[in-house]
């Protein structure tokens, strides 16, 4: 399954630098692990934010919060998620 996940990070701004690059080197071990495992199959910066556009290719519902609440960063993000299907028109092989 497919889902659009939009992720806003938003650190308290009295966290420690040395404290907030740990957790951002954690998070982004974690991501490039995940995108290896073929489970993150795509990661955009939003331009001009602190935010990021992804595509998790997940078993179910259960994976996908998973996989996302072991981000981190989780506690300090605001998250969207929407589901995704095929579209008709798509001439793509590899996204269903
Ligand atoms: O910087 C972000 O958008 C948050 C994030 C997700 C994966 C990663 O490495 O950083």
């Amino acid at each position: 399954m497919l889902f659009q996940v939009e992720m806003t990070v938003k650190l308290p701004p009295a966290m420690p630098v040395e404290q907030a690059a740990e957790i951002k080197a954690r998070e982004k071990a974690y991501a490039q692990e995940l995108q290896r495992a073929g489970k993150w199959r795509h990661l955009w910066r939003v331009a001009g934010s602190y935010a990021n556009v992804s595509i998790f290719d997940v078993e179910d519902n259960a994976e996908l919060q998973e996989l996302v609440s072991n981000l981190p960063l989780f506690p300090y993000m605001e998250i969207r998620v929407k589901p995704l299907c095929r579209h008709p028109s798509s001439i793509r092989e590899d996204d269903s």
